[in-house]
């Protein structure tokens, strides 16, 4: 599916830490969303997945974090933008769903004061905002909206705030939705009711989304690119059919294999040795990140780090040995 490209990041490194002592913890990373296009940003724990989300609306920007390199959004860079503009980007432009509903809705106010606040900040609130906010609600799966609308967060359930997040995020037809983990706070049935909702809501508006998961049924079932991260580098990035089919990086092969359950030759099942923390000091080595842990590592893999390269039409890798077919030969 050829797509205009609706946010392009460049060269976008995101740091923490007082002054002098800061951590590299998004390094340098290139990518594009196209219009209408679901990308999944997949990743273990740790690997700086959140911190590349929230920096696509600065929204841990702060003394102690630091930004470099270009967030272009329909062409206007996101990095140079004064606070006004910054504001009316967030939830207009951009709008970003969280995985823990009840620390992001204000504890004092009804669903409703909150929706329609929303709204009016960025001049949505008409006269006809009250039915919007019903609508809304209904079309995000709450079957009695017009008791929801009066309730406060804590007197409904944690599906139905998940739920009110998303007519939140609707609520001013962003651009662009963000979707940290979304339903990683929900028994499992009411996950799969609340993704199926959210997919049939953005697809309808034609919506860009950046999804943040750990499940792969979910980025099979929704998305249409997937991005891997690890040690704070994009190292893979197909389209959903062909990184499943064929991944390149041994990394996304080894996440592929657990979450598939694969066992090994002697029946135990697939594992990746080590942590994703440990990739950010070893990342000064200037090697690949993942080269400890790799099985098919070689002495060029600890001394020169891969850059993302083509590897196909659609693909890109960070890798200086890819795998080439179906199975892992080393
Ligand atoms: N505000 C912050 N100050 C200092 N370090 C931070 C901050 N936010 C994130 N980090 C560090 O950045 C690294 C990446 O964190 P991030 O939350 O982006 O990972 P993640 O891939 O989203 O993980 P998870 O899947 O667990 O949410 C971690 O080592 C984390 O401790």
């Amino acid at each position: 599916m050829v797509m205009t490209a609706l946010l392009d990041v460049r060269a976008l490194s995101v740091s923490f830490g007082p002054g002098g002592a800061r951590r590299t913890i998004v390094d340098r990373i290139d990518f594009s969303i196209g219009r209408g296009e679901i990308v999944a940003l997949v990743g273990e724990s740790g690997s700086g997945k959140s911190a590349t989300a929230l920096a696509l609306s600065r929204l841990n920007e702060g003394p102690r974090c630091g930004y470099s390199g270009e967030i272009r959004l329909s062409g206007r860079n996101i990095l140079a933008l004064d606070h006004p503009d910054l504001r009316r980007l967030r939830g207009r432009a951009i709008a970003t769903i969280f995985q823990d509903p009840l620390s992001a809705l204000n504890p004092s106010e009804t669903i409703a004061q909150q929706i329609a606040e929303g709204m009016r900040a960025h001049g949505m609130a008409g006269p006809d905002a009250d039915d919007r906010i019903t609508r809304l609600l209904g079309e995000v799966g709450i079957h009695d909206p017009d008791r929801v609308t009066r309730a406060y967060p804590h007197q409904i359930s944690g599906g139905q705030r998940q739920r009110v997040m998303i007519a939140l995020a609707l609520a001013c037809d962003p651009e662009l939705l963000i979707a940290d983990e979304p339903t990683t706070a929900l028994d499992v049935t009411v996950q799969t009711q609340v993704l199926a909702t959210l997919y049939r809501a953005v697809q309808k508006r034609g919506m860009s989304v950046l999804i943040i998961t750990h499940d792969m049924g979910v980025v099979a079932g929704m998305a249409d690119r997937v991005m891997v991260m690890y040690g704070g580098r994009i190292v893979e990035s197909a389209p959903v059919e062909t990184l499943f089919a064929l991944p390149r990086h041994p990394y996304t092969r080894a996440l592929l294999d657990c979450a598939r359950h694969v066992r090994d030759a002697s029946g135990h099942y697939a594992t990746i040795p080590g942590t994703a923390e440990t990739a950010f000091a070893l990342r000064a080595t200037q090697g690949c990140a993942f080269a400890p842990r790799c099985r098919r590592a070689r002495p060029a893999c600890f001394t020169h780090q891969p850059e993302l390269a083509e590897c196909s039409d659609t693909g890109r890798v960070a890798c200086h040995f890819p795998l080439v077919g179906s199975k892992i030969d080393g």
